[in-house]
């Protein structure tokens, strides 16, 4: 008889929710050595918060997750990223698929000079992911219905994006990069241009997303990492310093940098 033991049940769950697997990523920008042996695993459905002080590596590292540092001259990425056992930086990957797959939300809310409801069309017309008219619409609604937009636009689809507040531009984006049904969402300081009532709704946002993505969120806000995420890791000087379950890096880090940095020594 095929019966697994606990503990081969447990690797085969740990293995399966392993959205990527990063060994010994480094980035140098010309001859400065920027993120060095970075090592760590991406758990699907959960939120994980990339910490630290400014210029430590966060948003480098982000980038490497989607191929974005392809686009900076200067920049040079070596080691292995995985995702679902894939390596993302094999000469065959498509870096536009890639990023189909792997979205991502930047700090300023960036809407196209396009209409609310081509700025969220955009990706699945450049991917034909609808191939009616009608499908299209389907889609358009349902990622704005995701983003929590839908009432606030569904009469004015035809406005321009940036006619939107920010609160509202930026849950677009998340619309838009939603749109092509991504399994990884990277969002690099996603409420830093916000007030306080739009983050709280980013937030909330967040959270309800994690049950589909795999999300990962660059902030300088450890209290908003602590709230939204359940992995932090912990950057210092382009290293990962540390990276644990969100209750244990602030309640009982390991390394004294991480101590430091949540106890505002450094940073
Ligand atoms: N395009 C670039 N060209 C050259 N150096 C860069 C570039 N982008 C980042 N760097 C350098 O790489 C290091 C890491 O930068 P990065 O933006 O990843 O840090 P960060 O932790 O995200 O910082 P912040 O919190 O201030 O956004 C820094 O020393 C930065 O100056």
């Amino acid at each position: 008889m095929n019966q697994m033991t606990q503990a081969e049940r447990s690797v085969q769950t740990e293995t399966r929710d392993v959205k990527f697997e990063c060994r010994d990523v480094q980035v140098w920008y010309g001859e400065k050595h920027a993120l060095k042996d970075v090592g760590v695993d991406i758990l699907d459905k959960t939120v994980t918060a990339f910490i630290g002080p400014s210029g430590c590596g966060k948003s480098t590292f982000l980038r490497c997750l989607n191929r974005m540092n392809d686009t900076i001259a200067a920049a040079r990425v070596g080691g292995q990223m995985l995702l679902d056992g894939e390596d993302i930086y094999d000469p065959r990957v498509d870096p536009v698929q890639l990023r189909a797959r792997v979205g991502m939300v930047f700090q300023k809310p960036n809407p196209f000079p396009k209409s609310i409801y081509d700025n969220v069309a955009y990706g699945p017309r450049i991917h034909g992911l609808a191939p009616t008219r009608a499908d299209l619409d389907a889609v358009v609604e349902k990622s704005l219905r995701r983003a929590a937009l839908w009432d606030d636009v569904k009469d004015r689809l035809g406005e321009t994006g940036t006619s939107l507040s920010g609160g509202q531009q930026q849950r677009l984006c998340i619309a838009r990069a939603i749109a092509t049904s991504p399994e990884v969402l990277l969002m690099d300081e996603p409420c830093s241009a916000l007030d306080p009532i739009a983050t709280a709704q980013i937030e909330e946002l967040i959270d309800e997303l994690r049950d589909r993505y795999s999300v990962v969120i660059v902030t300088h806000s450890m209290q908003q990492a602590a709230r939204v995420s359940q992995k932090t890791a912990f950057f210092h000087l382009g290293h990962l310093v540390e990276y644990a379950s969100t209750d244990d890096i602030f309640t009982s880090p390991k390394d004294p940098r991480t101590e430091s940095y949540i106890t505002g020594r450094i940073g």
